[in-house]
């Protein structure tokens, strides 16, 4: 059965039992789930084919970042496992998203290639820091036009640019991480939504971690969330 719910889950750990356990107690027709750098770095492509057995669409979130030949061979690997979703960041440039973009039309592949804009850990003294004098929202929205270009099926941005994004991009699919519930901690983000107002905003997934992984009662987090919702 298809998953239809907005949320994935990002199950950031570091080891295949830690992360299987989790997965077995959610629901695939409630969430997706989202392998990280970690836990791909640790287990490596067997955790993609083990969470598709037990039925969940995969988001593979290794945002690539590299000269395009490399991406798009990354990418295109990627795509041969099957998964749902893999990341690049836009900053690699058109002619990378482009030829991540190409690889996947050449392959017919459905998987959806979405371009990271700004990190939800990055706030606007961040990005001076990095020389970068824009906001965060008008970054977003310059890297967004770049991903639009390339054809890319989406972007991971904070909800926080999602009423912009759809405003001026509404063929692309807002990813948004940052999502916090009411009185959540914030951890290691900076421009975090609650559920409800990124849905209202205009995202299209939830990516959400610690909120329901670090949860006593996981999939009690999610189901809270998902009530949130309705
Ligand atoms: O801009 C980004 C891009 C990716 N992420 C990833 O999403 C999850 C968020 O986890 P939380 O525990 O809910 O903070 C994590 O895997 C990040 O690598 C992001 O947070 N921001």
């Amino acid at each position: 059965m298809s998953c239809t719910s907005p949320v994935i889950v990002a199950l950031d750990f570091s080891t295949v039992e830690d992360a299987i356990n989790l997965a077995k107690q959610l629901d695939p027709t409630k969430c997706r789930v989202k392998i990280g750098k970690e836990l791909f770095t640790v287990t490596g492509p067997k955790i993609v084919e083990e969470l598709q057995k037990i039925g969940f669409e995969v988001f593979l979130d290794l945002k690539f970042h590299d000269i395009p030949n490399t991406t798009a061979m990354a990418v295109k690997v990627a795509a041969s496992m099957g998964v749902w979703m893999v990341d690049i960041h836009c900053v690699g440039g058109l002619a990378m998203m482009q030829a991540c973009r190409n690889v996947l039309d050449q392959m017919n592949s459905k998987t959806l290639l979405i371009g990271v804009t700004v990190l939800t850990s990055l706030g606007l003294e961040d990005l001076q820091q990095l020389s970068i004098t824009k906001t965060p929202e008008q970054q977003v929205l310059s890297l967004a036009q770049l991903a639009a270009e390339a054809r890319l099926d989406g972007l991971v941005s904070s909800a926080q640019e999602a009423r912009a994004l759809k405003l001026n991009f509404p063929q692309l699919k807002l990813v948004t991480p940052g999502i916090r519930p009411v009185g959540a901690s914030k951890h290691d983000q900076q421009r975090i939504v609650t559920p409800a107002q990124a849905m209202l905003d205009g995202s299209d997934y939830l990516v959400i971690g610690r909120p329901i992984t670090k949860a006593v009662n996981p999939p009690q987090a999610l189901e809270d969330i998902l009530i949130s919702l309705q």
